[in-house]
């Protein structure tokens, strides 16, 4: 006989067991059904990992700009401060035990294996059957997708899974794709010392943002002695006695390891979804604003294809968790989605680049203000490179989107982020005050010259 439950969560990613406590904390019988680690990709292989990699890559980096700024300093770089770290503090080894008892605790019963939709209301995991009054929640997210290069699914190559469980830097690594793991990943290793080349596809670096950004990055990676190819199809990739080769035209580059990081594929296929009448054939589902896919069948996260971010699905299991609740929510809106990309610099966006505004025949205005003719870049010197570029809707006098890259380009990026969400007027920005002197001048100095 299935059990009667109020609501089943299918995979526990960030917004899976968020909404997941948060339904079982109001009282209702909730099913977490979980096949890995109860918390998603974030903490155990994604932002917490590789944010802590970036950090102490940082460390280092700061620690290298000290001639010319205050004497001298001698840098000897250990990845195993940080393998520790991620072992001991962000992921207890991989175990999700933490998590799995948070939930509980909640009021919450997890069931570990892999959930399958049978029908409307129904979800099977394992041997269990549920049938659901109130709403199945999908929060399966992505795995990494690879690339059919010829040879390359036979090497050992790492996905973002592996690069987070090294325990040292290798001495060589190329990295396919030039998004945000892969950009990541790149120049943290490199400062751990590893000799690092990056493969992009497109004709950019981060080529989905602006493309000012992608030079920006580009250049400080250069200049930091990463080998960059954009615009580049990767041919082959073989293995042989512990190295790769990877082929591209006329380019052959040897290394110790060789990540992939080209995007990532949804979990949607074998989810059951054709048993509730919704297409899973997609790269994501089509949700309405309060994440409904099919009657009873809410989905949030990477699968609904509005940013694949850790706040996008906490931010939509709030909605979702609103609504199954009985409680007002206006429901999603995403014109003001920000992200940031954690290089140094750091790349932070938010809504529409100049290109998608354009595209969506907006009156568009730009402007660029440069983070080094800033007082406050200025006075940093070295590691100051970035800029602010905001993207105007001249017709209704606000702000559709902007940039800011830079030493704090993601903090900066919430005053940006404010500015597009409330569709403050631009004569209001303008009439603010920004504190002297703080990177967040750079965005003033941009609103006058638009
Ligand atoms: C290397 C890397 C770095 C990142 N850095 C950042 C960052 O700095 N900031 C940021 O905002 N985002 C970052 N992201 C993205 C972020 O990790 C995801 O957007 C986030 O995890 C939210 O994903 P999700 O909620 O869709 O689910 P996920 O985190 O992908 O979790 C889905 C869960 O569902 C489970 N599951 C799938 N199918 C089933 C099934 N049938 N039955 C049971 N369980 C199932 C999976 O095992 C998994 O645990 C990063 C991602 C990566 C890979
Ligand atoms: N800081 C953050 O918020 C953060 C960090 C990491 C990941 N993420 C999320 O995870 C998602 C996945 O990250 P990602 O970097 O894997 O994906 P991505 O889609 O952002 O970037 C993948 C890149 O690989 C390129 N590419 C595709 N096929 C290729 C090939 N055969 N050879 C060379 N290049 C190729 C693409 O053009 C693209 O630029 C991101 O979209 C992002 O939403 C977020």
């Amino acid at each position: 006989m299935p059990e009667q439950v109020d609501v089943v969560v299918v995979g526990m990613g960030p917004g899976g067991e968020s909404a997941a406590a948060e339904l079982a904390r109001a009282g209702l019988t909730v099913i977490g059904a979980e096949r890995r680690l109860v918390g998603g990709e974030c903490p155990y292989y994604g932002c917490i990992p590789t944010k802590m990699i970036v950090r102490a890559s940082d460390a280092l980096a700061e620690a290298r700009r000290v001639p010319g700024l205050a004497g001298a300093a001698d840098v000897a770089a250990d990845f195993g401060p940080v393998a520790d770290r991620i072992r001991g503090e962000a992921t207890a080894d991989w175990n999700d035990q933490a998590a799995a008892d948070r939930f509980t605790d909640a009021g919450g019963r997890l069931v570990r294996g892999e959930a399958v939709i049978t029908g409307p209301g129904a979800v099977r995991v394992g041997d269990e059957e549920f049938t659901v009054a109130k709403a199945i929640i999908l929060n399966t997210g992505t795995e990494p997708a690879v690339p059919p290069i010829p040879g390359l699914a036979d090497t050992p190559y790492w996905t973002n899974r592996d690069a987070v469980a090294a325990t040292e830097a290798p001495a060589s690594l190329v990295v396919l794709g030039g998004g945000a793991i892969g950009l990541e990943l790149a120049q943290a290793f490199s400062r751990f010392g590893t000799h690092v080349t990056v493969f992009e596809a497109a004709e950019r670096l981060l080529p989905v943002e602006e493309p000012e950004a992608g030079d920006l990055v580009a250049n400080v990676f250069r200049t930091e002695g990463i080998e960059i190819h954009t615009g580049t199809a990767v041919e082959s990739v073989a293995h042989d006695a512990g190295r790769f080769t990877v082929k591209a035209g006329t380019v052959t580059v040897e290394a110790d390891r060789l990540l992939v990081a080209t995007g990532r594929k949804p979990n949607l296929r074998d989810l059951g979804l054709d048993t509730v009448g919704v297409d899973a054939t997609g790269r994501s589902l089509d949700a309405d604003e309060h994440l409904r896919v099919a009657d009873g069948v809410y989905a949030i996260g990477d699968i609904v294809g509005k940013g694949a971010f850790t706040h996008m699905s906490m931010y939509q299991a709030r909605i979702v968790t609103d609504h199954v609740l009985g409680k007002d929510n206006a429901g999603a809106e995403y014109h003001a989605v920000p992200r940031v990309t954690f290089t140094d610099p750091e790349v932070g966006a938010v809504g529409l680049t100049e290109k998608q505004a354009t595209e969506q025949g907006i009156a568009v205005a730009t402007s660029v203000s440069e983070i080094p003719n800033s007082s406050r870049g200025w006075i940093h010197k070295s590691g100051n490179e970035g800029l602010v570029k905001l993207v105007a809707d001249t017709e209704r006098g606000i702000l559709v989107g902007a940039t800011s890259a830079g030493p704090a380009g993601g903090e900066v990026l919430s005053m940006l982020t404010l500015a597009v969400h409330e569709r403050t007027p631009i004569a209001n920005l303008r009439r603010m005050i920004y504190a002297y002197p703080t990177f967040h001048r750079a965005v003033e100095d941009a609103l006058s010259r638009l």
